[in-house]
């Protein structure tokens, strides 16, 4: 699907389609189809971005609050988003040692205590190793740094999750 038929779509399939580019966030591209015609995916993705923006930092805690944990309660019982359980499953958060596993709810504890909202991570482009190393660093920032890092590395999820929709023919019907 390019641009161009994205800029043809009424809003219900816009957001049956685009609806969890923001993990349980359906807001975002519904609000965002008012900004049709988009030039380009980019452009696209620079609306929503634009719209996360322009968030007071609590609707921006909120977006961050939508996230399920990495290897937590939704993992365990299958009820992440089709599209959260493969990020998760890819960066091995299925597999953890129980020792591995224990460290990793600690230490979300932790950071939800901390913060009042969970450690947002792009799975897809960080590792075990990696993502047990930011969450243990990332609890000793401060609350604006975090709430401004979570942000950013939900942008990143969305830019994967909107180009795997785009780049690959027949995952939905129209
Ligand atoms: N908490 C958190 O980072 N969750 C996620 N990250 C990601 O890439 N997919 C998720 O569900």
């Amino acid at each position: 699907m390019d641009i161009a038929a994205v800029n043809l779509l009424p809003y219900e399939d816009f957001v049956n389609i685009f609806g969890n580019v923001v993990e349980k966030c359906p807001i975002i591209p519904a609000a965002v189809w008012s900004r049709r015609p988009f030039v380009s995916v980019k452009a696209f993705e620079a609306a929503i971005n634009e719209f996360i923006d322009a968030l007071p930092e609590s609707g921006k805690e909120g977006i961050l609050r939508c996230h399920p944990d990495l290897a937590g309660r939704d993992l365990k019982s299958g009820t992440l988003t089709r599209e959260s359980q493969e990020e998760q499953a890819g960066a091995g958060m299925d597999a953890l040692s129980s020792s591995e596993a224990a460290r990793m709810a600690r230490l979300n504890e932790e950071y939800k205590k901390r913060f009042g909202f969970p450690f947002v991570i792009c799975a897809r482009i960080n590792d075990k190793a990696a993502i047990l190393q930011q969450l243990s660093a990332r609890c000793q920032n401060e609350l604006a740094v975090e709430r401004a890092r979570g942000i950013e590395e939900v942008k990143k999820i969305c830019h994967l999750r909107i180009n795997t929709l785009l780049l690959s023919d027949g995952t939905f019907k129209l």
